[in-house]
């Protein structure tokens, strides 16, 4: 078992801090409680998640963009494949961004989000989630930047108009005829700079451990379980690791039940140059090359099946 304990985001920044160092110090993971998003919104998202993926096929592949990469809208099952796996995901799942003013001089790089017609509700419940998770997700920056002895406001600029992307995941109930070896998340690292991860209170969510043992993450219900990128790690050359983990199939009784949640990959802002910062790299290391944030990204989601 993992001993992931949830530390709480209202307490004193530094406090919260040297506890979320060291749980990622550990694991590449943390779970935060009281993190202020209300519950209210996560229950209404988690109501309409269900009813967008509990439409007809026909209905959802309306909104599946072909060729824009799976970054909004809607990507059907048995489309992404983890980084060096042979089998497909047992997962469908839909993609919010961020909604950029018209003329936006970062418009290039990010689509415009669309929106299902059947549900009126969605855009406005979604909208509003996204930026709680933004607002999180600037308090956790804020102590990871402490973490590291940056300045508190550190990440501010970086994230700014970031590429962050809001997945809501759908794993259906497990059929007769699973592919031999597909699992609903095959291992992967996330690509982002740090993932904000809500509703994975149903089993199976596992993390890589550094004795390179498989250990359960089980958030309680409303609590964020929040995780390193491969950004994140390599702008710190690897002093804070992005963890590999995955979604196991459940046995008995669960393998009849879907499984949801709700995923915030929060992403720099495309031009930033991840570029190992001075104070993470040792005299005599060679720290990987500087590399956009946007090219990073379509290097890795051509290696994902998605671009
Ligand atoms: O569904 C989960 O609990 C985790 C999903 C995940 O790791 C991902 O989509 O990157
Ligand atoms: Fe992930």
């Amino acid at each position: 078992m993992s001993d992931l304990a949830s530390i709480s985001l209202s307490r004193p920044l530094e406090d919260f801090s040297s506890e979320l160092g060291r749980s990622f110090e550990e694991y590449g993971f943390a779970i935060i409680r009281d993190h202020g998003i209300p519950q209210v919104l996560i229950d209404r998202a988690e109501a309409l998640a269900k009813v967008f993926f509990a439409l007809p096929d026909a209905a959802k592949n309306a909104y599946a963009i072909e060729g824009g990469g799976g970054a909004r809208g809607y990507t059907p099952f048995g489309k992404e494949i983890a980084k060096d796996a042979t089998v497909h995901d047992l997962k469908e799942f839909w993609h919010v961004g961020r909604s950029l003013p018209e003329g936006h001089p970062l418009a290039e790089m990010m689509a415009p989000n669309i929106w299902p017609t059947e549900i009126p509700e969605f855009k406005a419940v979604f909208e509003e989630l996204y930026s709680q998770f933004e607002k999180t997700g600037d308090r956790i920056l804020r102590a990871i930047a402490l973490h590291l002895d940056l300045e508190e406001d550190y990440f501010v600029s970086t994230v700014e108009d970031g590429n962050s992307v809001m997945r809501l995941l759908h794993y259906p109930p497990l059929s007769e005829d699973v592919p031999e070896g597909a699992i609903r998340a095959a291992a992967h690292g996330d690509i982002n700079t740090i993932t904000l991860l809500l509703g994975a209170e149903e089993a199976g969510l596992e993390l890589l451990n550094k004795q390179g043992e498989w250990v359960p993450v089980s958030p309680p219900k409303g609590a964020l379980a929040v995780n390193v990128g491969d950004m994140l790690e390599r702008l710190t050359n690897n002093r804070l690791r992005s963890t590999t983990h995955r979604v196991v199939n459940p046995g008995g009784e669960a393998s009849r039940r879907s499984r949801y949640s709700m995923p915030f990959f929060l992403h720099f802002r495309p031009d930033f140059v991840i570029e190992a910062l001075p104070n993470c790299v040792e005299d005599g290391e060679t720290p990987a090359a500087p590399i956009t944030a946007h090219d990073f990204l379509q290097q890795r989601l051509r290696e994902i099946g998605l671009a």
